[in-house]
Formats: C-alpha cells, sequence, structure tokens
C-alpha cells in the first residue's frame, strides 16, 4: 500500500530518512522543519550540507517549514533530538490526521520525567499509536544509499511489519518487533556506552578493555531492558547489539568522540556543540536503574565522570575492583 509519509526534524537523522524513504519511490514524502529559509534552500539546491555535505537529497522529495504539511500524513516520523519531542508533539499533534501513526526517531529518555520516548509521546498524543525507529545507521550512510538495516516497534506485530514495509527500501531494511521497549532502551543505553568506549580510547588503555566494556555493557543494557519489561533477545539484535557495536567502533559517532574528548581530557568542545544523546541518558538511565535496583555499574560511572563526581583513573579503578562474580 502506498503511504503519505512526513518527517519532522530537518537535522541529520530527519534528511537522511526522509531522503532514503523518497528513493524508495513507494510513498509521497515530506521533510517538515522549522527553519523556512532552509526549508526553501533544500528545495531548490537539494543539499542539506550542514549535515549531509556532498549528498544529494531526491527530486520527488519534497519540503515544507508548515505544521499543516503533517496533515495529509498517515505515518509521521519525528527525528528531533530526544529532549525536542515533548515540545514537537505539542507543536505538530493539532495537525496530525485522526489514523496518523507518529513514530520516534530519536535515541534517549526523556529528562523531566524518566519516561520512555513512547509512553511520553502517549501522554502527549493519546488519540495516536505510537511506534520507535531505532538501530545501527548513520545517517551519512543512510543518505549515501549505503546498505543499512534497523528495526522498527510497534505495540501491535502488524502495524510494526506495515511500518517496515512503508519505510524500507532497497539500500534500508526494517526489521519489525512488537517491543517498543527493548528497541529503544537498545538505542538510548548503547550512547552512554559508546562514551565508556570513547574514555577508553581518549585515554590510550586499549581495545582489550573496549570489547571487555562492550560485552558487560550488553549484560547491563539486557538487565534494565528485562527490569523495564522489555525482551533479552531483542537486545541482542539490531537495535541493542548491532547499535553498540557501531556506535562503540565508529569515530563517525558524536558519542563515542565525546567520550575521547573525555578520555583525552580535552578543554576545548571538539564537537563544538553537536548533539551527544548519551550526555544526557547517561545520569537519567543512572537513576532509573537505581530506583530498579538493577547494577549497571558502567552507566553509573559514565553518569558520575560526566557530572564530575569521579574522576576516570577512579572510575577505571571501581570497575575493575569490583567483586569477582559469574558472567
Ligand atoms: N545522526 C545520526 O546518524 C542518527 C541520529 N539518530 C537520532 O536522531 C535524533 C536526531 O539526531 P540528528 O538528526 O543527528 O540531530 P541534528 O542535531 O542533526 O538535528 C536535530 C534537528 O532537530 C530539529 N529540532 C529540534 N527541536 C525541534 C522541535 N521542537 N521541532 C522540530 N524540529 C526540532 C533541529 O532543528 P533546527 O535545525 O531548526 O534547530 C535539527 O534540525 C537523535 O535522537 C539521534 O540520536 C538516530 C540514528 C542515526
Ligand atoms: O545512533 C547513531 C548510529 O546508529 C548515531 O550515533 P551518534 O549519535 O553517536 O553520532
Amino acid at each position: 500500500m502506498s503511504e503519505n509519509i512526513a518527517v519532522v526534524g530537518s537535522g541529520a537523522f530527519g534528511t537522511a530518512l526522509a531522503a532514503v524513504i523518497a528513493l524508495a519511490g513507494r510513498s509521497a514524502v515530506t521533510l517538515v522543519g522549522r527553519n523556512p529559509a532552509l526549508m526553501e534552500d533544500l528545495k531548490s539546491e537539494r543539499l542539506h550540507d550542514a549535515v549531509l555535505p556532498g549528498i544529494s537529497l531526491p527530486d520527488t522529495l519534497e519540503f515544507s517549514a508548515e505544521a499543516d504539511a503533517i496533515t495529509g500524513a498517515s505515518i509521521v516520523l519525528f527525528a528531533m533530538p530526544s529532549q525536542a519531542q515533548a515540545d514537537a508533539a505539542r507543536q505538530y499533534g493539532p495537525y496530525l490526521a485522526k489514523d496518523a501513526v507518529v513514530v520516534t526517531c530519536a535515541k534517549g529518555i526523556e529528562r523531566a520525567t524518566g519516561n520512555l520516548l513512547t509512553d511520553m509521546l502517549e501522554r502527549e498524543l493519546p488519540d495516536h499509536s505510537v511506534a520507535v525507529l531505532s538501530g545501527p545507521g548513520f545517517a551519512a550512510d543512510i543518505a549515501k544509499g549505503l546498505p543499512t538495516a534497523m528495526a522498527i516497534a510497534a505495540d501491535d506485530i502488524e502495524t510494526a511489519e506495515r511500518l517496515a514495509q512503508a519505510i524500507s527500501g532497497r539500500t534500508f531494511r526494517l526489521y519489525a518487533s512488537n517491543d517498543r521497549i527493548g528497541v529503544q532502551l537498545g538505542g538510548a543505553l548503547k550512547n552512554v556506552l559508546a562514551i565508556a568506549c570513547g574514555i577508553v580510547e581518549g585515554r590510550g588503555i586499549g581495545d582489550s578493555a573496549r570489547a571487555a566494556l562492550i560485552a558487560r555493557g550488553l549484560a547491563e543494557m539486557s538487565r534494565f531492558v528485562v527490569a523495564k519489561g522489555g525482551q533479552a533477545d531483542t537486545v541482542r539484535g539490531l537495535s541493542g547489539l548491532g547499535d553498540l557495536v557501531l556506535t562503540a567502533t565508529s569515530h563517525q559517532s558524536r558519542n563515542l568522540r565525546f567520550g575521547i574528548a573525555l578520555g583525552r581530557g580535552d578543554k576545548t568542545d571538539p564537537l563544538q556543540g553537536a548533539l551527544v544523546e548519551g550526555a544526557f541518558a547517561a545520569s537519567i538511565a543512572a537513576r532509573l536503574a537505581a530506583e530498579l535496583k538493577v547494577s549497571m555499574p558502567i552507566t553509573d560511572a559514565v553518569s558520575a565522570i560526566i557530572d564530575g563526581r569521579l574522576d576516570i583513573s577512579e572510575a577505571i579503578e571501581q570497575l575493575m575492583t569490583r567483586p569477582i562474580t559469574t558472567e
């Protein structure tokens, strides 16, 4: 079935998603941003050099700076940062079609409440189905048409399958899931673990330490997901292990680069204010884990380092001298 799709949020990921879905050619796609001059430029130049340098955007992609551009869409992707999703729901909610499905594409947890983004969107948009798209895929890779695979989860598998069919194309493949909790927490928590891996790299303490962090990080992600009602199997899939491996090893990752800067003790901001979702998620996840009595020593350490409560040498000492236990 052909769908009408709106992607709200004209940053790197929103633009890449809109481009790849438009290229698939099965659905009408509109990218909705909030800067009218930028949207006019994108329409005429077909380039978004600020976030996807040198990548041409398809001729079939429509652009708008008007919230009412989403009125005809059956699927609306929210591709702004986690902490902006609630504002966006309030701004765009009144323009949603009655049966529109809203898909959050952000990787985080609502800071003010500790709510999962799908729970927050259901709170703000009670009349709409809410789904989540997450997994390993850099915006630039997706927009260049490199092969990428991610997960899309809805409360019922039929909706997830419909969304996967509508959004997938020859280079961008979505796997359907009914585990919204597992899929979104994988995306939020892997960013924190990628910061930890960056710290290891910046400190120069070795690839063996990185591998240990990936494996033990996956174990704590799994404990947290299960405690929140998600599935351990999801954690072993694209949105958990897949995205953790990508983000913990690729210098394209802002979270990894942020961790490298912390590990090196850089005083200037090498990311120049770029979005680092894990820097928000670390303290929220650590707080929720404490409430749930789930042990998350790596997440706790990253949170304490970012807050300035622990220095990196102490964090390494603490992690290495925890009681010896079974895997
Ligand atoms: N970049 C990537 O490779 C990937 C990113 N993601 C996730 O996607 C999310 C967005 O990341 P990314 O695109 O990289 O970030 P960017 O910083 O590139 O872009 C964020 C965009 O969100 C827009 N925005 C902010 N607040 C609002 C709002 N209230 N309403 C509408 N638009 C808003 C900004 O608009 P303006 O320009 O007007 O400020 C900006 O265009 C993050 O959660 C990230 O983890 C997921 C997978 C891959
Ligand atoms: O989530 C991503 C890739 O899957 C993007 O990672 P960064 O936000 O760390 O750049």
